[in-house]
């Protein structure tokens, strides 16, 4: 057995030896330059070399606070100790024989743990894939097979994918689109309850928004024609918007009233991130379909579609599939990230990070002077975000969010932006992140603050 040297054992410390990035990435950043395309980003250019719980470690000795979980992948921490005993057992015994060739039971195993765990108490079935996007075109792909229709729609600030489909899925031109069409046709997108940006404010925000989205589906698509509504019920990549109250209940009635397919995209806010299982659960929202990957198996890569068994079974024999789809080493990862999320309760961790996180920022709003370029705060559990503005307006401040994500990098602390104007800074630490170590990141972003 190899030593395990990532995982819970690793010290939950910052531990700053260099400049950040070290002598060694700024060595081996040269070599990637050198052999990897260029269009491959690095949000922090320091080269890792072991993760665990809260922290990353560098291989210049440096050990960063992660409030990134490699963009909310490792919520039970990288190499959790449940994740690593079952992936190495099952690497020892087989690592791929193609579920479409020979079954395992890992799969079987996944699919029957997404049905217990994922919204709706009807008769679900799932199929495993490799990443979000895969995940998201296979639901589309169902949603089609089973309601015989094309048109699918979507939403302002929506993320969903880099492949042809997703990308036009996706609502933010760079850097996922932008010269890569054309896109898939039969797209549709209409306006999302972004509360904080809403013209008449966020208390009309849900009601007003939906009317709009329903009117737009009904008068320019034709609900009769529309095969799925496709939602995150947590945006992510768009900022981390949630839906005014109102708005995800209204969009999943108008579905369920036309026959089409209502699929909550969940890749980003599930599997504990937002204090529940699944974000649809906030407002009591059973989507037909969910799509699932991050976050369920711990860093290896995996994806789902769940959802009543009547429209998975839709496609005919051998339409859905992929060689890798489900593979048996990322099957065993799965259940051991389930089984770290059911044993450490990290529900209850995501609601106290939120808790600790959201009042920590909402003292930095209050008593910083440039509080007022904190705009918006919000999210849910350990997946919390705040806006930044110009001074007393809603101008988005895409360079504030940008010189604090800098300013704490090179302090020591892995944070990550995102949002359609790039002015949200955003916070998805692991579940298992030790409180010390979540509020000297805290202290971080509050210094950051006071330098700007
Ligand atoms: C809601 C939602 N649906 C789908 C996806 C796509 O999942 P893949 O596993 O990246 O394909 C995501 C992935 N989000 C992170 C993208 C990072 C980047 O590529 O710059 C998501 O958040």
């Amino acid at each position: 057995m190899t030593e395990l040297t990532g995982g819970p054992s690793l010290p939950q410390e910052r531990r700053i030896v260099t400049a950040i990035p070290g002598p060694k990435s700024l060595e081996l950043q040269a070599r990637r330059t050198a052999t990897v395309a260029a269009g491959v980003g690095s949000t922090l250019p320091v080269f890792t070399a072991r993760a665990g719980g809260g922290v990353i470690e560098d291989i210049d000795g440096n050990s960063l606070i992660d409030f990134g979980s490699g963009i909310a992948v490792t919520s039970v921490g990288s190499s959790a100790e449940a994740v690593v005993r079952r992936a190495s057992a099952q690497l020892a015994d087989f690592t791929h024989t193609c579920f479409m060739v020979t079954p395992y039971e890992g799969y079987v195993e996944v699919c029957e743990q997404l049905a217990e765990l994922t919204p709706g108490d009807h008769a679900k079935k799932s199929a495993l894939f490799n990443s979000g996007a895969e995940a998201v075109e296979n639901a589309v792909k169902i949603a089609r097979a089973y309601t015989k229709r094309q048109a699918v729609v979507v939403f302002d600030h929506g993320y969903h994918g880099r492949t042809n489909l997703t990308m036009a899925l996706t609502a933010k031109n760079m850097p996922y689109k932008q010269g890569f069409g054309p896109f898939a046709p039969e797209v549709y997108r209409v306006p999302v309850a972004y509360g904080y940006r809403w013209p008449t404010g966020p208390e009309n925000c849900g009601a007003e928004a939906s009317a709009q989205a329903i009117d737009q589906i009904t008068k320019q698509i034709g609900a009769e024609n529309v095969a799925a509504i496709i939602i995150e019920p947590v945006l992510g990549e768009g900022g981390f918007i949630e839906p005014a109250k109102g708005f995800l209940p209204a969009i999943a009635q108008f579905a369920k009233d036309n026959g089409i397919v209502f699929v909550a995209d969940e890749i980003q806010s599930g599997f504990c991130r937002t204090g529940q299982w699944f974000a649809c659960e906030d407002e009591g929202i059973v989507p037909d379909l969910i799509t699932t990957a991050k976050g369920i198996a711990g860093g290896l890569p995996l994806a789902a579609v769940t959802g009543r068994a009547e429209i998975m079974d839709a496609p005919h024999a051998g339409g859905l599939g992929g060689t890798y789809g489900g593979n048996p080493v990322a099957c065993a990862a799965a259940l051991g990230s389930i089984e770290t999320m059911r044993e450490m309760d990290l529900n209850a961790k995501a609601k106290r990070i939120e808790e600790v996180m959201k009042g920590r920022l909402a003292e930095m709003q209050a008593k910083l002077d440039n509080g007022a370029i904190i705009g918006d705060i919000r999210g849910r559990g350990a997946m919390i975000a705040i806006e930044l503005v110009e001074p007393g307006t809603k101008t988005p401040n895409a360079a504030a969010a940008g010189a604090l994500a800098k300013a704490c990098h090179a302090e020591g602390l892995l944070v990550l932006t995102c949002g359609t104007y790039g002015n949200v800074l955003r916070f998805l630490p692991p579940l298992v992140i030790g409180e010390d170590l979540l509020n000297e990141g805290l202290d971080i972003i509050e210094a950051a603050f006071a330098r700007l």
